[in-house]
């Protein structure tokens, strides 16, 4: 009951206070000596009933929470500022307003000041929340990205400065010279040579202005790409799982030439034609404040049409974005598997599936020309509209004797002017709300949290390479459901070669993945040197351990540079002799540039066996305590494999070796073997203890024996 009334009481209270206020106010406006300025008491009256009524919102208790918050402070505003607002309206319209002065504490103006918040807060309690809560969300984002577009011109204030200086400068001398020029095309004396001395005044001020803007614009342009493409590169490896590279180029590229393409273009000319405005403005204020407050009073309605469609534009900025990735992703998988696509003659079928990608833009760029041609039709129409009732109003203003014909036409020339400068700043302003769109789409990427653990602190001086994964299971963050590896338990030894096989599928490579931290795993621990592997400086941990994968990847430079890969101040000495124990320095040398020549986008340019011996190359130059295998020799034949292997048992001695492969030969001299199937370690030991088993591995000897047999038998067939 008591929560009942609280709401009613507090209504009671503020009007009590609301009329006590009025009363007070008009009582000393009655009283002849004390203040006799038009507006003074109308505002400190206006201003005081809103702070009145707020500090009854906050205080009583049972106020409801609305007036508490933002709301409630826009009901006190209302109530409290929109009679002076009225009738410093009507006296900026030449309009009387005594009785107004005069009358807005009576009981008629109480009454009428509580219907029209009344009314306001009606339409905000059923319009707003309409409009709201789908533009609120966007709104706020918008903002946000509007605020960090403007962070980054701020290290440039000072030349935006110059800009603005140089515009308001040059935006003001135009308009003295049109000016100067309408009244001598009035008085019929029109000279071409002033205004031509006139104009090429400002052309300069102009021509140093747009310099110092795009030059400062690209220069922002670099950055923001700049920074994608590092917080790209920070990202954790599930990141690379989920995203095509195709999307991730896009953003780089396209979506930041987009937004630096309406930023600089499109903001310089909104720059220009609002100095513009503002001037125009201004000598419209000085012909006629009616008019003036008129053609204003119009604006709105050809500012409602283009802020829609620029919500739109902004909107369909980020599909048309999207299903541009889409189809570079697909131009960019094509082209990269070239010879995949060559053999399997699949050009028209590739050639479709792009042609599909660019159809869905296609359909989205169709529907943003019919937006911009419908936008561009309505805002000529509306402020047609304008002109034309400022035209009427205007004719009635001279036949009541309120502005002089020549004023008119002096002013319905400058309203032109500045009704079509309006149109310009309302037909670009979509392209920077597509600027915003775009922009929304980059920060996406920079705003993204690597969901990596922090980077540890630790790198010692010597790191003796022992390994331990303590009971680890594993699932990849795109399949959760399903465990790779399940509470699996086993040791890398330094200075031994430890064999991990098991049929494909069973886990070897996801376990290279959690030594080199790309994931976490869900559960276990993973120790070297008997402390957890997180506590490891990343930098340190990459240049400690080099993993050599199942399908190396070189980059499209010279031998040389690809075995320099990331120890680029590596001596030729050095790179020669890691390509020695990597069985590569002959075929290299007999490459036709030797070490300078190049190896081809992806290492196109030379053999599967050669990319994976520069690959091994490259990890050994870098000297490092633990070295893993991942089936790295698969391609190379028998004898150059039993090489590779030999020469690395020489050489790294105190090193630990992980060795993945399929191949028997490999695994046999292996210091230790771990055998892996579904997740789990099956069996562990040495080629003899684990064939006394008779277990997996035993399986696993046989069958590689069988196929031995079956692949000599075949040659020998063959060679009957
Ligand atoms: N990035 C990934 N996202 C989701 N699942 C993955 C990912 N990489 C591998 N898998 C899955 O994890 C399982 C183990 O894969 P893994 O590459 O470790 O096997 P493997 O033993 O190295 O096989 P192979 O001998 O054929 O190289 C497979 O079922 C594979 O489909």
């Amino acid at each position: 009951m008591k929560d009942k009334m609280a709401v009613p009481l507090f209504a009671l209270l503020a009007v009590c206070v609301d009329v006590s206020a009025v009363m007070f106010i008009g009582a000393i406006q009655l009283s002849p000596s004390f203040i006799n300025n038009t507006f003074i008491l109308p505002w400190a009256g206006g201003l005081l009933r809103t702070c009145l009524l707020l500090f009854v919102s906050f205080t009583y208790p049972g106020s409801p929470a609305w007036m508490r918050g933002f709301e409630g402070v826009q009901t006190a505003v209302v109530h409290g500022l929109v009679y002076p607002v009225y009738i410093s309206f009507l006296w900026a319209c030449d309009r009387p307003i005594v009785e107004l002065v005069w009358g807005w504490h009576t009981c008629q103006g109480l009454l009428q000041g509580y219907a029209v918040l009344a009314l306001s807060l009606l339409l905000w309690k059923r319009h707003v929340p309409t409009l709201l809560p789908t533009a609120k969300k966007e709104k706020t984002e918008q903002k946000a990205s509007l605020q960090r577009l403007l962070g980054y011109m701020k290290p440039f204030s000072g030349r935006f400065a110059a800009v603005f200086f140089f515009v308001v400068i040059s935006s003001l001398g135009k308009n003295m010279c049109w000016v100067i020029h309408i009244n001598e095309t009035l008085l019929f004396n029109c000279n071409n040579i002033s205004k031509y001395y006139c104009n090429s005044k400002h052309a300069v001020c102009e021509f140093v202005c747009d310099l110092i803007y795009n030059i400062t614009m690209s220069r922002i342009h670099t950055s923001i790409q700049g920074l994608v493409f590092q917080s790209v590169l920070k990202q954790d490896i599930a990141f690379f799982d989920k995203s095509s590279t195709g999307d991730i180029v896009s953003r780089i590229t396209t979506d930041t030439n987009t937004m630096s393409e309406s930023l600089s273009e499109k903001l310089s000319l909104l720059m220009w034609y609002f100095m513009r405005v503002v001037f125009l403005l201004g000598s419209m204020v000085l012909l006629s404040r009616t008019l003036t407050f008129f053609t204003v009073l119009g604006l709105p309605i050809i500012w409602i049409i283009p802020e829609f469609s620029g919500q739109f534009y902004q909107k369909l900025s980020k599909q048309v974005q999207e299903s541009l990735a889409k189809a570079n992703d697909v131009a960019t998988e094509t082209f990269s598997s070239m010879k995949t696509v060559r053999s399997f003659a699949n050009e028209d079928g590739e050639t479709e599936r792009y042609r599909k990608c660019l159809e869905d833009t296609y359909a989205l760029n169709k529907v943003e020309a019919a937006a911009y041609a419908a936008s561009t039709w309505t805002n000529s129409m509306s402020s047609l509209a304008l002109k034309v009732s400022i035209l009427y109003y205007g004719g009635r203003l001279v036949t009541g004797s309120d502005v002089s014909s020549g004023d008119l036409v002096s002013f319905v020339l400058y309203e032109l002017q500045f009704t079509s400068a309006v149109e310009v700043l309302m037909s670009y302003w979509p392209d920077v709300k597509k600027a915003v769109g775009a922009s929304e789409k980059i920060f996406e990427y920079v705003d993204r949290k690597p969901d990596i653990p922090p980077n540890g602190s630790l790198a010692p001086q010597t790191l003796k390479g022992h390994v331990q994964f303590k009971k680890i299971t594993f699932a990849y963050p795109k399949r959760p459901d399903t465990d790779v590896l399940k509470n699996v338990s086993l040791e890398l030894k330094p200075g031994q070669i430890t064999a991990l096989v098991g049929p494909s599928g069973s886990g070897k490579s996801t376990i290279v993945s959690l030594l080199e931290r790309f994931y976490q795993p869900q559960s276990g621990k993973i120790l070297l040197d008997q402390t957890p592997l997180l506590e490891y400086k990343d930098q340190y941990l990459h240049e400690k351990i080099s993993v050599v994968s199942q399908e190396p990847v070189l980059f499209a430079r010279s031998v040389q540079e690809n075995i320099k890969y990331g120890k680029e101040n590596a001596s030729d000495e050095e790179m020669s002799a890691a390509a020695k124990l990597a069985n590569a320095d002959d075929f290299i040398l007999n490459l036709p540039k030797g070490y300078d020549t190049d190896a081809g986008e992806k290492g196109g340019q030379v053999s599967g066996g050669q990319k994976q011996r520069i690959a091994i190359a490259r990890a050994l130059i870098q000297k490092p305590q633990i070295l893993v295998l991942d089936d790295a020799t698969s391609s190379l034949d028998t004898e150059s494999e039993h090489r590779v292997y030999s020469a690395l048992r020489k050489e790294l001695k105190n090193c630990t070796v992980l060795l993945i492969t399929h191949r028997l030969s490999g695994v046999e001299n292996a210091d230790h073997i771990i055998f892996l199937r579904e997740g789990e370690v099956a069996e562990e030991g040495n080629h003899e203890q684990l064939l006394a088993k008779h277990g997996f591995y035993e399986e696993f000897v046989n069958q590689q024996n069988t196929s031995i047999h079956r692949n000599t038998g075949d040659v020998t067939n063959s060679s009957q």
